[in-house]
């Protein structure tokens, strides 16, 4: 079977996209949201985005972006993937995916079995689903909380499309999500920093070290 494919979220440095380059991570997120501590104006992601090595792949994070601010990012950054992350609907996905020509990953929050029928919904229009872990409704930031979900969820789910396990995982605990959930790729932002926006090259070794070595349990 093949590795698990690890993003890494919210790179900020050039020392950033070589931890996780050298680690051997598949994707590298670049956050656009201004609340965070890991927002990026387009130069500073244009020059990391060209910093980048052909293996990594390099993903916009956008909340909620309209056609003017993805014109600006998509003429000025480098880009292989599109991450929503906010509240856009099936059809926005779709338009955004259609007008941009990049493929689309729309994330999808979960904290109970009642979320679990959106995956499905964005499955039908978006290329790939990150599924992470609902925010609560008083939190600043949409994602990027390490915060959890059960993992049990969406253990032996199937759904149209490929997906990424989000929300809370760390070196520590991404064998034991990637063995309950069958997931294929996962997708980490605090548990590689030392703080807040702070990415830590030890943190992101382990972590996709410990990813590529778990074992999926096939499902049937
Ligand atoms: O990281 C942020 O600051 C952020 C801001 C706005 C929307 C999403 C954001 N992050 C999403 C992610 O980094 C991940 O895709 C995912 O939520 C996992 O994050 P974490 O629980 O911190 O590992």
């Amino acid at each position: 079977m093949p590795d698990v494919r690890v993003k890494i979220c919210g790179l900020t440095k050039p020392d950033d996209i070589e931890a996780a380059a050298s680690a051997g991570a598949a994707y590298g997120g670049f956050v656009f949201f201004a609340k965070s501590p890991r927002h990026l104006e387009f130069a500073a992601a244009r020059s990391l985005a060209l910093y980048a090595p052909p293996g990594l792949a390099k993903v916009a994070l956008v909340v909620d972006a309209d056609d003017g601010f993805l014109d600006a990012l998509t003429a000025t950054v480098p880009l292989d993937m599109l991450q929503l992350h906010g509240h856009e609907t099936p059809e926005r996905v779709a338009e955004i995916k259609a007008r941009f020509r990049l493929p689309v990953m729309k994330a999808v929050g979960i904290a109970t079995a009642d979320d679990l029928p959106e995956i499905g919904r964005y499955a039908q229009v978006a290329d790939q689903i990150l599924i992470d872990a609902k925010p609560a409704p008083e939190a600043d930031l949409p994602g990027g909380n390490g915060l959890a979900f059960d993992w049990r969820l969406v253990a032996g789910k199937r759904w149209a499309k490929p997906w990424m396990l989000a929300g809370g995982l760390t070196p520590d605990t991404v064998a034991e999500a990637v063995a309950l959930t069958g997931a294929r790729q996962v997708d980490v932002s605090s548990g590689v920093e030392s703080a807040p926006g702070v990415k830590d090259a030890g943190k992101i070794a382990a972590f996709v070290a410990a990813a590529q070595a778990a074992k999926a349990v096939p499902r049937i």
